[in-house]
């Protein structure tokens, strides 16, 4: 039988917390300054429900001088079975996404980002390569570029599009990639996944390598840009240089089960955004994807055919340390958010966290740690030298 999962923790909250003390719990866990729920546009309402997603709206708080702009994320389970033709499953996703994506137009987003390889089942999990390896596209001018470059252009935003990459230029070979599409339709690059996870069923590195695309910001017409993907979220230098090179919103599409990481989310996000002065937004799929053929974990557990719950519960989180509420853990949803990028120079300006940073004191002793002969800096009582 399948679990009953947890609609969301802050359903719960809702719930049970007593109205007097729940405003005050909620200041302390999402931050001290309120968003505004913002009003959802009828038309969207209606698309959200009648292709039944959720839809949720807020506002991040203003700066004195306000830059605003829209975000639009989607979380999103497959809708073909696995076993279906590799069409028909991107057909079907390509369909879903695009009605979504409608949504987020009539909700003014300005800049719209799916999560990881949005177009698949998450199947590394099974370390068979046929047909799995058959959903790559180019990044380029692949069927799933090209109507994000029509939605686009049709909605006037940007669009961010995490692909598995097929490569043709170099042999042909897979990427974990993300498609960052002008709202004038045009492609301005790609940035590729840099840390590939070896834990769990995330057998990912059977696929593709480690990105060789660094950490590239898009200068959008609304606002800069950078895109870690997923398991580059647990590297604290992974967000840092995206803010390094400017970003002031960092996306991170994702796919990730509940039993192995759902303590670390609504964290890892959230300390990246206060420690680099920009917006972190958090993607992940829902859904349980089950295929055909058994896999094991390598754990000495039974073979099984399912990856695990898919938890959802994308969020945003402000340079301010305050987040959104995370979308459903279970349901396909739409998260708009108003954030003033001017609040990103304003925190700035008050925490000073990248001013007193130190990267010259860092650079140097990363750089040595590095070194066959580094000796590590551990000061030891007289008695025990013989440690060393
Ligand atoms: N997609 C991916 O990199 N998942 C790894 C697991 C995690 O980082 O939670």
């Amino acid at each position: 039988a399948e679990k009953m999962e947890l609609e969301s923790v802050e359903d719960t909250l809702n719930k049970y917390i007593p109205p007097a003390e729940l405003t005050e719990v909620k200041r302390i866990l999402y931050g001290p300054e309120f968003l505004r729920t913002l009003q959802i546009e009828k038309q969207a309402g209606d698309i959200a429900n009648n292709e039944d997603f959720e839809l949720a709206a807020y506002e991040m708080p203003l700066s004195q001088n306000p830059r605003q702009v829209k975000i639009g994320l989607i979380q999103n389970k497959i809708i073909s079975p696995t076993d279906a033709p590799v069409s028909t499953q991107i057909h079907s996703l390509h369909e879903r996404i695009s009605k979504i994506a409608e949504a987020a137009a009539l909700s003014g987003v300005n800049i719209l980002c799916m999560q990881e390889a949005w177009t698949m089942p998450f199947a590394f999990c099974t370390r068979e390569k046929i047909p799995w390896t058959d959903f790559a596209e180019s990044a380029e001018n692949g069927a799933t570029t090209k109507l994000c470059q029509e939605l686009a252009r049709k909605h006037n935003m940007v669009v961010v599009s995490p692909i598995l990459e097929r490569d043709e230029t170099h042999g042909g070979v897979l990427w974990n990639t993300a498609v960052v599409i002008s709202n004038t339709g045009a492609v301005m690059g790609k940035s590729r996944k840099n840390h590939i996870p070896r834990v769990g069923d995330f057998n990912e590195s059977t696929y593709y390598m480690e990105g060789n695309t660094g950490h590239k910001v898009f200068q959008t017409s609304f606002g800069r840009i950078g895109i870690n993907i997923c398991y580059g979220r647990h590297h604290p230098l992974n967000w840092m240089m995206y803010g390094i090179n400017g970003a002031e919103i960092v996306f991170n599409p994702s796919a990730t089960v509940g039993a192995l990481s759902e303590p670390m989310w609504p964290i890892e996000a959230r300390c990246a955004a206060i420690a680099n002065h920009y917006y972190a937004c958090g993607i992940n799929r829902v859904g349980t994807e089950t295929f055909s053929n058994e896999f094991t974990s390598g754990d000495g557990k039974k073979a099984h055919k399912d990856f695990g719950h898919f938890y959802g519960s994308s969020y945003i989180a402000s340079p301010d340390g305050s987040r959104t509420p995370g979308l459903s853990r279970t349901k396909d949803g739409l998260l708009v958010v108003a954030v003033d990028l001017n609040i990103c120079q304003e925190i700035s300006d008050k925490w000073c966290f990248r001013m007193t940073a130190r990267h010259e004191l860092y650079a140097d002793a990363i750089k040595q740690s590095t070194e066959l002969d580094y000796k590590r800096d551990i000061v030891y009582e007289n008695s025990l030298s013989f440690l060393h």
